[in-house]
């Protein structure tokens, strides 16, 4: 089997991407957040108070004839932004661009946070971690991917985001026409259950690169690119105007200034990310104050390769034994 649906942006700067999936019988369609860094199926549902719902599909299983109810399960969730959600469980068919899962686990929330409910055009999330950071209790489910594993052509999932347009999530084949040149492929350590893996330096601009090993997980989930201190303080340096904000939390820099872009490793293979990118957003509508892409890790415990890096590239999740991540310009 394979399947292939669109990442779409949600916004106009890419905060995050939604892929249309079926749930139930009648198929209900939701647009889902996927999340290679994190590993819940959550949808707002008919058991998300009212108060919390601002115009998201929901899935209702009442409504499903192959809806089964997970008696005795809960599950809870807090991501790195603070955001958070709980509820029950269902399972129920559930298929995404063509594959079907026949008995997915589906977390139905029964309580989101309010940045959920702000952020209208997100219906919930598909994790795409490994399966170990599952939070339903008291026992754990498996994520689609897993699920869907077995029956895959290639044990894989593509990623392939792009900048204000749709890009693609590929199940079980590698399209070779996404890409070019080679796949540059490195090891994944699944401790804690992210895609982590390890990239060989960097470069700002024209500058020479950095050979030097950054730690960090590859999260289709976060918008953002967070890096150590030293590098993302190397790269502002070569911004004029740009500070380090308490009050927005991060870089931000007068939009009118020119940035470099920011080149990384994988292996021996180079790939940059555009200055576009890194201009990320306005601080708010109009502002002539500019937001960075491109933030510290130091608060986090973790460094991050989020949208802003991963739309530079197409990127294969190699779910074999042993897990390997491979990445590719495109
Ligand atoms: C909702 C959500 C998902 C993620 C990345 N895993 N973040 C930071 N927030």
């Amino acid at each position: 089997d394979t399947g292939s649906a669109a990442a779409v942006p949600i916004d106009d700067v890419d905060i995050a991407y939604v892929t249309p999936v079926t749930i139930g019988t009648p198929p209900q369609t939701l647009q889902l957040d996927f999340d290679t860094g994190s590993s819940d199926l959550w949808v707002f549902s008919s058991h998300t108070p009212a108060s919390q719902v601002r115009g998201q599909e929901i899935y209702s299983p009442n409504k499903s004839s192959t809806a089964k109810l997970l008696e005795g399960h809960t599950w809870s969730i807090t991501y790195g932004d603070g955001s958070a959600s709980r509820g029950n469980v269902y399972v129920d068919n559930f298929t995404v661009g063509g594959l079907s899962v026949a008995q997915q686990a589906v977390q139905t929330a029964q309580q989101v946070s309010s940045s959920f409910t702000s952020e209208t055009n997100i219906d919930g999330l598909l994790g795409l971690g490994f399966s170990t950071l599952n939070t339903v209790s008291p026992k754990s489910q498996l994520t689609f991917f897993d699920n869907a594993k077995a029956s895959l052509d290639s044990p894989v999932f593509t990623v392939d985001l792009k900048a204000q347009a749709a890009g693609t999530y590929d199940f079980g084949f590698i399209d070779k026409a996404k890409y070019t040149g080679e796949i540059t492929y490195v090891p994944v350590n699944t401790n804690p259950g992210y895609w982590t893996f390890t990239s060989s330096g960097y470069a700002v601009g024209s500058g020479s690169f950095s050979s030097q090993s950054i730690t960090g997980i590859a999260d289709t989930g976060t918008s953002l690119v967070y890096l150590p201190t030293a590098i993302v303080t190397a790269y502002y340096r070569q911004v004029s105007g740009a500070t380090n904000s308490r009050n927005y939390g991060g870089y931000v820099f007068p939009c009118s200034s020119a940035l470099p872009t920011f080149t990384f490793g994988v292996g021996d293979a180079r790939f940059t990310i555009p200055s576009s990118y890194i201009s990320y957003s306005p601080i708010a509508p109009g502002s002539s104050t500019c937001f960075g892409g491109l933030q510290s890790s130091s608060g986090l415990g973790i460094n991050i390769w989020g949208d802003v890096a991963l739309k530079a590239a197409f990127v294969v999740f190699n779910g074999a034994n042993p897990p390997t991540i491979g990445w590719a310009k495109k």
